[in-house]
C-alpha cells in the first residue's frame, strides 16, 4: 500500500508529496519518510539527519538556506503542527528556472510535504502561531558549507503572504544577490 502520492512542480526535482493518513476510530498513522517510495520522486540517498523546528509567532520567516556542494542536500519538509508557506528557490547554475521560486502551503491538516532537490534554497513563513516542521535531510549538517539568501531580496521577489514579523539576525544579514551570482554547480 502506497503511503505517498507525488505531484511534479514547475522547478525540476521539486515535488509535492501528499502523505496519506491511515485512519481509524483512534486517529491516524502517516509516514514521514520511506526510502523505497521516495525513490520514485528522486530521493536516492539514505536519510542523514532529521530536524525539527518550532516557530512561535505567525509571520516569522526562516531561510533562505542551502548547503554548498559537495554538501548540497535534498530536504523533505513536513508540517506537523499549524501551517506554513514553504518556499524553494532554484539556485542551479544554468537551470531554465534559475532564481525562480515556488511555494506550497504545508499544514498539519493537509498532510502535504515538499521535496526539495539539491541546489535549491529553502525557507518558509509561519501562517499560524506554534508551527512545527520536520525536515528529512539527505546530507548531514555542514556549517562550513552553509549558504543563505536574504528572504527579502528584491532579485528573488518572494511575495511573503504576511508581514514579516521576525527573522534571525543571521537571516536578516544574508547579502542581497548581485549580478555576479551565477548559482551553484552540482
Ligand atoms: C540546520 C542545523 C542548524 N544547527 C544549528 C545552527 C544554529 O546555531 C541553530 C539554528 O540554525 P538555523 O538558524 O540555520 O535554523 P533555521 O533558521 O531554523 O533553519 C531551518 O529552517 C530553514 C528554513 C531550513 O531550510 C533549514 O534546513 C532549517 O534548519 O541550529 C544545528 O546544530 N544543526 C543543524 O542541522
Amino acid at each position: 500500500m502506497s503511503c505517498f502520492s507525488f505531484t511534479a512542480l514547475p522547478i525540476k526535482g521539486l515535488c509535492r508529496v501528499q502523505r496519506e493518513h491511515i485512519g481509524d476510530s483512534r486517529g491516524f498513522l502517516s509516514r514521514l519518510f520511506c526510502v523505497d517510495e521516495l525513490r520514485a520522486a528522486g530521493w536516492e540517498h539514505p536519510v542523514a539527519q532529521i530536524n525539527h523546528t518550532y516557530t512561535a509567532r505567525r509571520g516569522t520567516v526562516r531561510g533562505m538556506h542551502f548547503q554548498h556542494p559537495p554538501h548540497a542536500e535534498m530536504k523533505l519538509v513536513s508540517c506537523v503542527r499549524g501551517e506554513v508557506w514553504d518556499v524553494a528557490i532554484d539556485l542551479r547554475a544554468g537551470s531554465p528556472t534559475f532564481l525562480h521560486w515556488y511555494a506550497e502551503h504545508l499544514s498539519e491538516e493537509n498532510g502535504s510535504a515538499l521535496l526539495i532537490p539539491e541546489g535549491c534554497a529553502h525557507g518558509f513563513q509561519s501562517l499560524t502561531d506554534d508551527a512545527e516542521l520536520i525536515y528529512c535531510h539527505s546530507m548531514a549538517y555542514a556549517p562550513q558549507a552553509e549558504g543563505g539568501l536574504n528572504p527579502l531580496d528584491g532579485r528573488l521577489g518572494v511575495s511573503w503572504p504576511l508581514e514579516v514579523v521576525e527573522m534571525s539576525a543571521r537571516d536578516s544579514a544574508h547579502p542581497m544577490l548581485d549580478s555576479q551570482f551565477k548559482g551553484l554547480t552540482l
